[in-house]
């Protein structure tokens, strides 16, 4: 089985080319002031553009996932024509509504986070299939966190048993390199997203970690 891998929380191109170089599918650039990972849309820019001459030389595909918090529709043109990203991922409470809008206007693939705690968030998150490309399922975040994802929270994999996917979906939350085999093997997860399992501390990326998370899907 061939499992997707994104590596969220990308800060520098050194450990951008690492996962590239380890077989990461997706690289996530975050804009949310709060977090430890936030980049201005100049740095993202730069992030992305050299990660894809990067990907291109090397004959890789390897896609640029611009992550926005509720983003109003300045900040995405903003990040539509200034980061180029190859998907947007909408980490906030984004409604259908919105996301249908966002696909429209911006004419960008998107991934949907749903935050999930019970069974009933996985089948809600069903309606959104239509209007995106992925979804991405992710633990809920504990009641005091400040950010709304990479936090490091997992949730019941068994909860995606039998989910009737009709896009293709990334799980997220609380992946290490020492449990995605586990939690795709619970979960039947086709893809895999990690930030904070891949970290030395909060923002500071750990390019062993990274090779040993990477080996491990591969190895599923
Ligand atoms: O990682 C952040 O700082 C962040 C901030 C605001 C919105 C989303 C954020 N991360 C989104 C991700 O895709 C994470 O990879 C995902 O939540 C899993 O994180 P972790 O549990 O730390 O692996």
């Amino acid at each position: 089985m061939t499992i997707k891998a994104k590596i969220c929380g990308i800060r520098d191109d050194d450990t951008a080319r690492i996962a590239i170089d380890s077989g990461a599918n997706m690289l996530g650039f975050i804009s949310f002031p709060k977090s430890p990972r936030h980049l201005d849309i100049d740095q993202m820019a730069q992030l992305i553009a050299n990660a894809t001459t990067y990907t291109l030389h090397k004959g890789y595909d390897v896609k640029g996932v611009s992550v926005l918090v509720d983003p109003d529709d300045t900040l995405l043109e903003a990040i539509v024509t200034r980061a180029r990203p190859h998907l947007i991922q909408l980490h906030g409470h984004e409604t259908l509504e919105r996301v249908r809008h966002i696909r429209d206007r911006f004419k960008t693939p998107l991934i949907k986070a749903i935050s999930v705690e019970t069974r009933a968030d996985v089948l809600n998150a069903a309606p959104y299939e239509s209007v995106v490309d992925h979804l991405l399922f992710d633990a809920k975040p504990p009641k005091d966190a400040t950010l709304p994802g990479g936090v490091g929270a997992r949730f019941d994999w068994t909860l995606m048993e039998g989910y009737p996917a009709k896009a293709p979906w990334l799980l997220a939350g609380g992946l290490t390199p020492w449990n995605v085999a586990e939690a795709v093997s619970q979960a039947k997860a086709p893809m895999v997203d990690v930030s904070s399992g891949v970290e030395r501390a909060p923002g500071l990326k750990d390019p062993s970690l990274i090779s040993q998370f990477l080996k491990a899907v591969k190895a599923i």
